[in-house]
């Protein structure tokens, strides 16, 4: 896997004077439309060519991408974020303004992202929430300094706390926890069927981290962690909101009236932008005290 090169697309885009700063490619302006392209720019188109031609995503060709908005630094093989997300982004939203004195009764809800890959829930979350906090964790390194760097460049990075930790370990809730228990668990877990991972397009399989990725047998592995933990992480009715596979809404139903003790209930589950269920929104029930573990 090619891991660096000469110029970024977006660099060379912006250097040879393709765009004008802070236009789209639509801008391309027309006095280049006839114009020969110097060697360098040759040179440069050749080698950014090259690289989707060994079917390198465009999002790491160009260095960047947009997500809610915000321009977010790309590199592989931190995982790409997917349009679809945007929608779990916009759910959370939506519930945070119309249940403002369930979640986050003072200020704005503190929010733990469970595998932030590139920063682009946690970060469009705290840009649209002014008053909110995040703890966003991710057991790649890769991409734990790529959502310090992109918090950065938004500047963004006073109100997230970046944490390593992998959410599978005994024990790792204890960290999960530095402002207390939070109002909000966000989380794109890995969730892909293990035998769904050979399917995946080559521009996946090549470049993204199949941590990222591969879910388990039945892509439910990270989640049952998640959802597993949520009791000693949420404040009372405190909600979980996952994006999974169109096949999870059942199975998590079923996982969870097996696990009573955990006081978690499936309390809706919203279709994406193609009509498939994909967005699950489980609340801890409010009568529960203490967690079951502890007892
Ligand atoms: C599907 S990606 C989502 C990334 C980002 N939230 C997004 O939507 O673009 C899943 C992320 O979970 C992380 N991850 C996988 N297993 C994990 C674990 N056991 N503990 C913490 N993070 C994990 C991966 O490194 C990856 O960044």
């Amino acid at each position: 896997m090619p891991q660096s090169w000469s110029v970024t697309g977006r660099q060379f885009l912006r250097r040879g004077a393709f765009l004008r700063p802070g236009n789209p490619f639509q801008s391309l302006k027309p006095v280049l439309w006839t114009q020969p392209l110097t060697p360098w720019q040759l040179q440069c188109i050749q080698e950014l060519s090259s690289h989707r031609l060994q079917r390198m995503p465009v999002q790491y060709i160009l260095g960047e991408w947009d997500f809610q908005g915000l321009s977010l630094k790309m590199a592989p093989p931190v995982f790409i974020p997917r349009p679809e997300t945007e929608e779990l982004v916009e759910w959370v939203l939506e519930e945070v303004a119309q249940r403002p004195r369930v979640i986050g009764t003072q200020g704005g809800p503190l929010i733990l992202e469970v595998g932030c890959g590139s920063g682009a829930i946690s970060l469009s979350l705290l840009s649209h929430l002014p008053q909110s906090q995040v703890i966003a964790v991710d057991k790649g390194e890769a991409a734990i300094c790529l959502t310090r760097e992109n918090a950065q460049r938004l500047r963004l990075q006073d109100r997230i706390r970046i944490i390593p930790l992998d959410v599978t370990l005994e024990g790792s809730w204890a960290h999960l926890l530095p402002w207390g228990p939070v109002d909000l668990v966000v989380s794109n877990p890995p969730y892909v069927f293990s035998q769904d991972i050979e399917q995946l397009a080559p521009e996946i399989r090549s470049y993204e981290d199949p941590a990222a990725l591969d879910g388990g047998e039945e892509g439910m592995d990270i989640i049952a962690h998640i959802l597993a933990l949520a009791p000693r992480l949420l404040k009372d009715s405190g909600s979980v909101f996952l994006e999974v596979d169109p096949r999870h809404p059942e199975l998590v139903g079923s996982w969870l009236r097996s696990r009573p003790d955990l006081s978690l209930d499936l309390v809706a589950v919203r279709k994406d932008f193609c009509g498939r269920p994909r967005f699950l929104h489980i609340r801890r029930s409010e009568a529960q005290h203490g967690c079951p573990a502890d007892t």
